[in-house]
Formats: C-alpha cells, sequence, structure tokens
C-alpha cells in the first residue's frame, strides 16, 4: 500500500493502524518502503513544507499532486538529502527500510542515494553531463553504488539502455546527440544503475512533448511493474496522476490537504482544493467548446502561511470556522484536510 500517513503534526486518529486512508478503505497493508513522517522543510527559515507523511510500499505508487509551490519538489528533495542553504530540513523523519535517512553521516547517505532511492528529474538536460558519452555516465552511477569493473558496468548500461529503449549502439552517444524523449530514457536507466527500491519521479515528463510524455510514462509504468518498485510521481497535473498512481496526495501550501486512493479521489475529492483541481483538470475526453475552470486567486506566499485552512480566501465553501486549526483527519475511505469534507461529499449525494 501507499499512501500519506497523519503524522503527528496531522493529527490523523482514525484509518488502519498506521492512520492511512489505503488502510481505512480496506485489503492488508504491506509494509512501506519509505516512509515520511511530519517532514518540516524551511526556505530562509520560512516553513515550505509544514508536517508532511507520506509512505509508499514496494510496486505501489503514489501521486503528490498540486500548484506551482505548494512543497511537492522540497518534499522529494528532503527525501534525497539535496536540500541546500537556505533551504534546511527543520524536522520530521525520513525512513527507508528502516533507517531514518535524515539521521545519517554524509557519507553514509550518499551511499544510500541513488543506491536504495532514485530521482529523476523535470529537465533530464540538467541531470545529465553533456561532455561525457550517456552509456559513461550510466556507467558511472552502477560504479558509484556497485563494486563492479567497469567492463561489467558496460555490459550492465547497454542492458539498461536496451531496458529503457535506446538502442545499445546510442551508448556512445553524447546528450545533445539524442532527442528529449531519449535524453529522459536515459535519466530513467541512470536512476535504474543503483537498482534502487524506490524511484521520485518529479515531473519527469513535463519538459517533453505530448506523445513522447506518454511514452515515457508508459515506460515508467512498466519498469516499476516489472521490478516491484515502489514509485512516487510529483506532478502538477492531476489527471497524469489518476493515469499512473494507486493512491494521490494532494498538496496545499506546504501539507497534505487531501489523500485518497485513486478511484475515490478521481470519482469526488472531498476538500474544496481537489474539487477545483480535478475540475480544471483536461483529459482527452474533455470537450474542445467547453471551457476548463481555472482556480480562482492565487496560492498564498510562504511568509503568509497559517494554521487554518490557507485555501480560505479562494474557496467556494469557506464559512468563518474555516479561520480555526484545521488536522488532516478521516473522512470516509480519505485523509481531508477541511472543515466541511462531509458537507462536501453530501452535495455529491
Ligand atoms: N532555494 C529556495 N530558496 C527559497 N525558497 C525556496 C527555494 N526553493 C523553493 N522555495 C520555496 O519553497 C516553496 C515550495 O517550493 P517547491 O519547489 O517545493 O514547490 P513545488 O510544489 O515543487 O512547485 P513546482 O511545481 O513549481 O516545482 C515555494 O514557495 C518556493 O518558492
Amino acid at each position: 500500500m501507499s499512501g500519506v500517513t497523519g503524522g503527528a503534526a496531522d493529527g490523523v486518529t482514525g484509518g488502519s493502524a498506521s492512520g492511512t486512508a489505503g488502510g481505512a478503505a480496506g485489503g492488508a497493508a504491506a509494509a512501506p518502503v519509505l516512509e515520511v513522517r511530519d517532514l518540516r522543510v524551511e526556505a530562509g527559515g520560512v516553513p515550505v513544507v509544514r508536517g508532511v507523511s507520506l509512505d509508499v510500499a514496494a510496486g505501489r505508487r503514489l501521486g503528490v499532486v498540486g500548484e506551482s509551490g505548494c512543497g511537492k519538489t522540497l518534499t522529494a528533495l528532503a527525501v534525497m538529502g539535496l536540500l541546500r542553504p537556505p533551504v534546511r530540513v527543520a524536522g520530521g523523519e525520513v525512513v527507508l527500510g528502516g533507517t531514518d535517512l535524515l539521521r545519517l553521516s554524509r557519507r553514509r547517505l550518499d551511499r544510500v542515494r541513488g543506491r536504495r532511492v532514485s530521482m529523476i528529474y523535470q529537465d533530464p538536460g540538467t541531470s545529465l553531463n553533456p561532455l561525457m558519452t550517456v552509456g559513461a555516465q550510466i556507467v558511472e552511477a552502477i560504479r558509484l553504488h556497485h563494486d563492479v569493473g567497469r567492463a561489467r558496468a558496460a555490459g550492465r548500461a547497454g542492458d539498461l539502455l536496451a531496458e529503457v529503449g535506446v538502442p545499445r549502439h546510442r551508448a556512445g552517444a553524447y546528450p545533445h546527440e539524442l532527442s528529449g524523449g531519449m535524453r529522459q530514457r536515459v535519466v530513467i536507466a541512470m536512476a535504474l544503475g543503483g537498482e534502487p527500491d524506490v524511484l521520485l519521479c518529479d515531473e519527469p515528463t513535463t519538459a517533453l512533448d505530448v506523445t513522447t510524455q506518454a511514452q515515457v510514462l508508459d515506460l515508467i509504468d512498466r519498469i516499476c511493474r516489472e521490478r516491484g518498485l515502489a514509485a512516487v510521481l510529483i506532478t502538477h497535473d492531476l489527471g497524469v496522476a489518476a493515469g499512473f498512481c494507486d493512491e494521490i496526495a494532494v498538496m496545499y501550501a506546504g501539507r497534505v490537504v487531501e489523500r485518497a486512493a485513486t478511484d475515490r479521489l478521481y470519482a469526488g475529492p472531498r476538500h474544496p482544493y481537489g474539487r477545483a483541481l480535478l475540475a480544471a483538470t483536461v483529459d482527452l475526453t474533455t470537450p474542445l467548446d467547453v471551457p476548463i475552470p481555472a482556480i480562482p486567486g492565487q496560492p498564498p506566499p510562504p511568509e503568509s502561511l497559517h494554521q487554518s485552512c490557507d485555501f480560505r480566501p479562494r474557496c467556494p465553501l469557506a464559512v468563518d470556522r474555516c479561520g480555526e486549526p484545521v488536522a488532516l483527519r478521516q473522512v470516509g475511505d480519505a485523509l481531508v484536510r477541511c472543515v466541511r469534507a462531509e458537507e462536501a461529499e453530501a452535495a455529491d449525494a
């Protein structure tokens, strides 16, 4: 099972023993490979990730969805130990295979990063060295984590290229000699070089054209299935997450505001922000002549966030009590951070 658990800051009490909405939905819960508990990140002393808890089990996919600036990338970078000043972890745990990565020395963390957990970034250009052939870069990724000779690693790099759909003979190509889609495939091959248990994918297709996007997502989908990887897909596009993930966490202003199994969420989010995101989602069935309702207003800047609902100024359901502190809580088979979640659900009935 993958999901978002209510950490201490979330104050979740319902659901399964771990407090997950997925647990409440029924079914035996596999132990998570990766657990993020009550993660807090500050940028220049300002809280930008505020008590986020997530978990994902082998073979499962968790989507993390939300508008630009809600803290998706910083959550993933915190998991990877890649935050740099002025951004830093202010609290929480990132537990991978029973070890809290946030307590590891830099040297030990370097051994885990890329080995047990790998990240694929939005722009393949930033992940690849323009001065090295792609084959050499995959060899380097393999040898960083496995004690193998250059020749064996080169053979393995060829296998990885083939696995991601790049002809082996392109190992000698430089990144600029490949298309954007091919470059992203190479990045995926590099990410697999350490044979990780968890793949974090941060907007892996945003920089690609629509056809290539679908191919790369299909590729990640196949690889995760065949290798039994736990995957976290970060995207602003609820439609993309719905097509790929078992469960979805919706983030707003540095917090998880809703989390549910994908089918449940897609059938009708209980948080007004999730509802607005879904209404603004375009898919192949959306008629061309139907206007897409944009979410009015802007997310608040990190300097003016509250313990109460930060979606309140944009929310069509806002009432006075939305100005009180609000925790993530179990509502039916979802976790929702909204005092009016039941009323939103009743409106659907
Ligand atoms: N290096 C930094 N210094 C200061 N603030 C930062 C830094 N990096 C990110 N932030 C702020 O932290 C908040 C969360 O950023 P983050 O990149 O995690 O958002 P996101 O949801 O991934 O957005 P996007 O989809 O645009 O990548 C934003 O308000 C952002 O401006």
